[in-house]
């Protein structure tokens, strides 16, 4: 059997499911010597079978067998390049991803794995000592209204079967139940999970491309949750059954499904933190059937200001900055990248042969965009790709903005929605010094039709009124409009609330672009030189005066502490006094007393 069936047709209920049968040995049992080649089972690592989906992909064991300099350090991903020379396809084809060692060591109280130095806080170990409560205060009647039937999956953490309403409105509907057992929850992380799995799916049910959720039972051995059935299997197996040849349209119609819950989620300040194509089911058989998001147990509240800092997800799915232990929703979108990289080429952005390689890969690979099919992909299809796997999580698109890329945003019914990444940036500018806001104001002058787009919708959506103007109550009533319960728990009002410096103010469309670009992004741009330097030029002519340093720094709101003379004296130009492009582009960034001393 080849890699690229995910699982055995017809699952035995009670036999684990083998997960990952083909390149990273399950948790109890480590990576055999010589390791076995990626797509075969470990029998039949003799003669070696071509996969029958991916043909083209004939690897040689002998890599692995010799472990020469070279291919250690680019399996390992620790030259900044890709490890392609030693495959004939760069990188491996997908299969079922395993949640990451730490993942499952914290929840499970292990100790966990090497790859990943754990936490020094012991919350996931020796919680044998404290009785844990797995009460969830859940109906207990699931008996007497649902008639469970047969197993249709299986995970980690649980398993589901079908089951169908025994009475009231929805007797008759046929739902999915799946059902954690209690025992798993050694930790109370796990129940934690548990809990929160429930309680961000009963608030976000009710967007399209999310599983609806109908209710939550429990007994003394389980937790129940009930939810919509689907019944057209999992993305994986249709990447898999396709052998990863996707045309851009049909990439594009599953990556805007993604996109639209995802960007939802974040809206309501929920990260799914384990997207993988494991966790979205297609709602029937059929070809164009609905996609649909499931299992948010590794899911998480996340404030717009506020960074995660746990160990979460799929190895291959990873973003850099949640091996850094730093992160919001960007890491989303970082495994959205994956996803899209994955559905256009049928490889794997970053693959190593253990955990520990596919992290160095993550943190310093840059995938390959050479090799077929890429060269025949449009330019906007590697844009996109490259702008959702860029490593610096700032300069990744935001799952909004990327609905509003060009390869993107005039696929069939696209619809860009509000972003709360905007918020985040209008807060920066309102507390920002007078000369940042007209040097952004500079900034936003250059901007091109491309870039105005998703500001455009945005300005938009917050219905400014008939003199083209918003107001702080636009964006509370925009978010309302929008709002889940999953919205309080972020508290995304809170944050609104501190941008209470927009209270009294208007801000035309204009002023808008300048509060709500990012600078970061633009700096990603190809052409960004290019902006920077007309955007001086904007500002020269509107903005630039001469400074003396001493009014620059308290200008920025750097603290008395900060040598001011000796940071800042770069950013005048000597000729006249005023600010040189060197410090118009710091300016830009934004200056504070850390970044001030780290610019020195
Ligand atoms: N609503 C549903 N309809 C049909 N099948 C489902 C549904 N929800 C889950 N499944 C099936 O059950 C499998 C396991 O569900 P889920 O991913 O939620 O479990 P898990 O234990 O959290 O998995 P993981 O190991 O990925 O964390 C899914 O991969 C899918 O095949
Ligand atoms: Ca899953
Ligand atoms: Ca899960």
């Amino acid at each position: 059997m080849g890699t690229c069936t995910s699982k055995p047709p017809k699952p035995n209920p009670y036999a684990s499911r083998e997960l990952y049968p083909d390149d990273q040995a399950h948790p109890s049992q480590p990576p055999k010597s010589p390791p076995t080649p990626l797509h075969d089972k470990p029998t039949s690592n003799i003669t070696t079978p071509k996969s029958p989906f991916f043909p083209f992909y004939s690897p040689s064991p002998a890599h692995f067998l010799k472990k020469s300099p070279a291919s250690a350090a680019a399996a390992a991903g620790s030259a900044n390049s890709t490890p392609r020379r030693f495959f004939k396809r760069s990188f491996a084809p997908p299969s079922p991803a395993k949640h990451i060692k730490a993942v499952l060591a914290r929840r499970q109280g292990k100790k966990a794995a090497k790859s990943i130095p754990e936490e020094e806080d012991g919350v996931g170990e020796g919680q044998g000592r404290v009785e844990l409560d797995k009460r969830f205060g859940f109906s207990k009647e699931l008996t007497s209204r649902l008639e469970v039937g047969d197993e249709v999956g299986r995970g980690h953490f649980g398993y589901t079967c079908s089951a169908r309403f025994r009475k009231g409105e929805l007797k008759g509907q046929q739902v999915a139940v799946k059902v954690i057992p209690k025992a798993k929850m050694t930790t109370a992380i796990a129940v934690e999970d548990v809990r929160r799995e429930v309680k961000i799916l009963r608030a976000l049910s009710g967007h399209t491309n999310l599983v609806r959720f109908y209710d939550a039972f429990e007994d003394p051995d389980n937790v129940y949750v009930v939810m919509e059935l689907c019944e057209g299997g999992e993305l994986l197996d249709r990447i898999l059954s396709r052998g990863g040849k996707y045309s851009e349209d049909d990439a594009k119609a599953v990556v805007v499904q993604i996109l639209n819950v995802v960007a939802f989620c974040h809206l309501q300040g929920v990260v799914h933190r384990d997207l993988k194509p494991e966790n979205f089911l297609y709602t029937l058989k059929d070809e164009n059937s609905q996609l649909k998001a499931i299992d948010f147990g590794l899911s998480d509240f996340v404030r717009p200001d506020e960074k995660l800092n746990d160990i979460v997800g799929s190895a291959y799915y990873v973003a850099p900055e949640v091996l850094h232990r730093s992160y919001s929703t960007e890491a989303d979108v970082w495994s959205i990248g994956v996803i899209a990289y994955i559905l256009l080429c049928g490889s794997r952005p970053f693959w190593a042969r253990t955990e520990s390689g596919i992290f160095r890969a993550v943190l310093k690979a840059e995938p390959s965009f050479d090799e077929p099919p890429w060269p025949s992909l449009s330019p906007e299809a590697k844009d996109f790709v490259k702008r959702l796997l860029n490593k610096d999580p700032r300069r990744r698109m935001s799952a909004a903005q990327a609905l509003s890329h060009p390869w993107i945003r005039n696929y069939n019914g696209v619809k860009v929605p509000l972003d709360v990444h905007i918020f985040k940036l209008m807060k920066a500018y309102m507390r920002s010094s007078s000369l940042r806001r007209a040097a952004l104001r500079a900034l936003a002058k250059t901007l091109t039709v491309d870039e105005l787009f998703y500001l455009r919708e945005q300005f938009t959506m917050l219905e400014p009124n008939k003199s083209g103007s918003i107001t702080l109550e636009n964006m509370k009533l925009a978010l309302t409009k929008n709002a889940t319960d999953a919205m309080k728990e972020s508290r995304i009002p809170d944050f609104l609330a501190s941008l209470s410096a927009l209270q009294y103010r208007r801000m035309d469309f204009e002023e808008f672009c300048a509060a709500a670009l990012s600078v970061h992004q633009l700096e990603a741009l190809d052409n960004w030189e290019q902006h920077a330097r007309s955007a001086y030029e904007h500002f020269e002519k509107d903005g630039n005066r001469a400074i003396v340093i001493d009014e620059l720094a308290s200008e920025l709101g750097l603290s008395p502490s900060v040598p001011v003379h000796a940071v800042l004296h770069d950013w005048i130009r000597h000729t006249d006094g005023k600010l040189s492009f060197l410090g118009f582009i710091k300016l830009l960034h934004g200056m504070s007393s850390r970044t001030a001393i780290k610019t020195q």
